[in-house]
């Protein structure tokens, strides 16, 4: 199932609540949190209370994207913080184990996520026990970068290992340079879950951006 995740890194801060009741006003499936600790990535975005205030404020589901060097500790926090969904990174200083064991207790979902360097093959030894694996098309810390396409063929390995292994129903998202000229080659390699920043916050017309990225992912069927 295709689904359309806005960032709201790329959101008006000051207006947070009314820039997520407008994405979901829009189509939007679920809403994208990023988490940077100033340490994993050089740059720091937001941490647990705006996790907090946003699950009070909204029912959408909240697909949180730490960017932390300490998942281990953090990760759980921001499960019970309100996260629907907690995804890591499999470069971070944690065990990939100990965290999704973590993760899994709080009752919540868990992702692992991959920086462009690393290779495909890094997230099989756990796959079975993902909900969603989160391939990078940037490096991570910053919105508005240009999308990779040669991260392609990752996804494409992603996808196979997952049909090979029965797991028919696993979620891959696609993070970083998500716009109507990128999301087709993201789609037809295998994603079926989109990140989009500064191309949607960045637009006049919510709703407009929403439909216009379906469509253009649907346009590479
Ligand atoms: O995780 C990150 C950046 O590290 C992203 O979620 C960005 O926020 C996506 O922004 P755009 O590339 O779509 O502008
Ligand atoms: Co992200």
């Amino acid at each position: 199932m295709l689904k359309i995740a806005p960032s709201i890194l790329s959101c008006d801060f000051a207006n947070l609540g009314k820039e997520v009741n407008d994405m979901k006003l829009a189509g939007a499936d679920l809403i994208h949190v990023d988490v940077m600790d100033g340490h994993f990535v050089p740059n720091i975005s937001l941490g647990l209370p705006v996790v907090a205030s946003l699950r009070k404020s909204t029912d959408m589901f909240l697909d949180v994207h730490l960017m932390i060097s300490d998942p281990l500790t953090y990760g759980p926090q921001f499960a019970d913080a309100g996260a629907d969904m907690v995804v890591f990174h499999i470069e971070s200083d944690s065990p990939p184990q100990a965290v999704i064991d973590a993760i899994k207790s709080k009752g919540k979902k868990v992702g692992i996520s991959l920086k462009p360097k690393t290779a495909a093959q890094e997230v099989f030894p756990y796959l079975d026990q993902l909900d969603m694996v989160l391939v990078m098309t940037v490096e991570p810390g910053f919105g508005g970068q240009k999308f990779m396409a040669d991260m392609c063929p990752k996804l494409e390995i992603i996808r196979r290992e997952c049909e090979r292994l029965g797991l028919l129903t696993m979620d891959i998202q696609v993070d970083g340079g998500i716009d109507n000229n990128t999301i087709a080659a993201a789609y037809s390699a295998g994603a079926n879950v989109f990140v989009a920043g500064s191309a949607l916050y960045g637009k006049p017309d919510y709703k407009k951006a929403v439909d216009e990225l379906r469509e253009h992912a649907r346009s590479a069927i």
